[in-house]
């Protein structure tokens, strides 16, 4: 991984991260994926490996969405089907979700790191109801339907491995 220099907006919010102290100082976030969603794409369900510190912060904007959280098989299991637990039909299915509303923080650790994958199905609206296990931390109420528009998604981390070489002078 080749490193670049992190645009004064986007520091302003991992320093903000960092005040939470959610990480040491060894692995301070220097690391932003920035993701695009339009209203009716997700991501398949997966892990993030281990390139990354396993602590990851994601940042909301535009749109809410639905992250759903699937038991992660043994390695074994992983090459012969879809690495997750799956529904009579082959589908992934998850055992958690929660309700990533516009402006919110996850952080992301822990056994949700290591033994589950996550992904977002691609859906134009989300139907909400008690099993979204944050619910009680949102403002959305059980019976909403919410639809989707355009998602911006930062992903903030800690890369370990990186290459300080300019691209681009
Ligand atoms: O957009 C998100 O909230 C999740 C993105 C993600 O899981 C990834 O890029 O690895
Ligand atoms: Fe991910």
């Amino acid at each position: 991984m080749i490193s670049e220099k992190i645009p004064e907006w986007l520091e302003f919010y991992m320093d903000k991260i960092n005040k939470l102290a959610v990480y040491n100082q060894s692995n301070r976030p220097n690391h932003v994926l920035v993701n695009e969603y339009l209203p009716g794409q997700g991501i398949m369900p997966h892990t993030d490996g281990p390139l990354f510190h396993p602590i990851v912060t994601t940042i909301t904007c535009g749109s809410h969405t639905v992250l759903e959280f699937y038991e992660r098989h043994s390695t074994e299991d992983f090459t012969k089907d879809q690495g997750c637990t799956t529904s009579e039909l082959g589908l992934p299915k998850p055992c958690a979700t929660l309700l990533l509303e516009r402006q919110s923080l996850l952080i992301l650790q822990e056994d949700m790191y290591h033994r589950h994958l996550h992904g977002i199905s691609e859906q134009t609206q989300d139907t909400i109801d008690e099993t979204i296990k944050n619910l009680h931390l949102c403002q959305a109420k059980v019976g909403d339907e919410l639809k989707r528009s355009t998602r911006i998604s930062l992903t903030i981390r800690n890369a370990p491995k990186s290459t300080k070489i300019k691209l681009f002078s």
